[in-house]
């Protein structure tokens, strides 16, 4: 089986490359540093779960390289109006364009028309897609833990403390420029790596980026491994009420969910349906 992650990063290391040609990092800082304020993506999702309430992070997501065009109709500003109104905490939007068909200018007018901390859905692992992040104007950053491993997952102790020192670098710049970050595991060697990191955004994925499964006891198995002073957000394949009600008789209230709003004429309204925010 093809590996997507690992084509999608070779993708990202030539996307990188060309970035830096065109503006050095000195220049992305100084527009970073130009940017309005952050939004608080933390304290949106936590003063939600405290209260036993939805806290979720709807995505802007035209397509995806397992389920191809979500949504043809996709106009960024109109759907980031339609999620806040639907209730949303936060927005994700992807940025990524030749695999999801995002942009970072998806982001830009998302964010703009509205008042929604946003996430950059991409994959980040150099400190000059961190800085771009925030010139995009971001509020928080994803780290995929898969994405600092070997391709085949399989990694020794000295790899293992390399992945952890590269994503916490990329947590103290994102930090450093007011961000916040999510850090997105799939099994339980993952996590381990991820609760290393000082955020307290665990984000399980149900998806694997292996074999695209989709399975919500991903995040089911691992949520006794994860402290009390973390925020769980259980990621992909949320389509139904009794998945939302599922994760929420264990005590998961924050989501990140795409699929299920792209597809519906009005996403915000399908948000509201499914979480029963308005
Ligand atoms: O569309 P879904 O199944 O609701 O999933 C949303 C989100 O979890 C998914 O887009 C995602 C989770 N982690 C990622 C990493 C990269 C790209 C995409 C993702």
């Amino acid at each position: 089986m093809s590996d997507i992650l690992q084509k999608i990063l070779a993708t990202k290391r030539e996307e990188i490359a060309a970035g830096r040609a065109v503006e050095a990092i000195d220049a992305l800082h100084a527009r970073a540093a130009a940017q309005t304020p952050t939004r608080d993506f933390v304290a949106a999702l936590k003063t939600r779960v405290a209260a036993k309430q939805p806290a979720v992070i709807a995505e802007v997501k035209k397509a995806s390289p397992s389920k191809g065009v979500l949504r043809a109709d996709f106009r960024p500003a109109d759907i980031a109006r339609s999620y806040e109104a639907g209730g949303a905490a936060c927005l994700s939007v992807l940025t990524d364009r030749q695999y999801f068909q995002g942009g970072a200018d998806y982001l830009v007018e998302a964010r703009a028309a509205c008042g929604l901390p946003v996430l950059r859905k991409d994959f980040i692992i150099d400190p000059y897609q961190v800085v771009e992040a925030r010139a995009m104007g971001a509020d928080c950053i994803l780290l995929i833990v898969a994405a600092f491993l070997p391709p085949s997952g399989e990694a020794d102790a000295a790899q293992r403390a390399q992945a952890v020192a590269d994503m916490r670098a990329l947590e103290s710049l994102a930090k450093g420029l007011g961000m916040a970050v999510l850090v997105e595991s799939h099994d339980a060697g993952e996590l381990d790596l991820a609760l290393q990191l000082d955020t307290p955004l665990m984000g399980i994925n149900n998806r694997s980026l292996r074999t695209f499964e989709v399975s919500l006891d991903f995040t089911l198995s691992q949520l006794e491994r994860i402290p009390a002073d973390r925020v769980v957000i259980t990621e992909s394949g949320i389509l139904a009420p009794e998945h939302v009600a599922t994760m929420r008789a264990r005590d998961v209230h924050a989501f990140l969910v795409g699929e299920a709003f792209m597809r519906a004429a009005d996403p915000g309204a399908e948000l509201a349906r499914l979480f029963g925010t308005r």
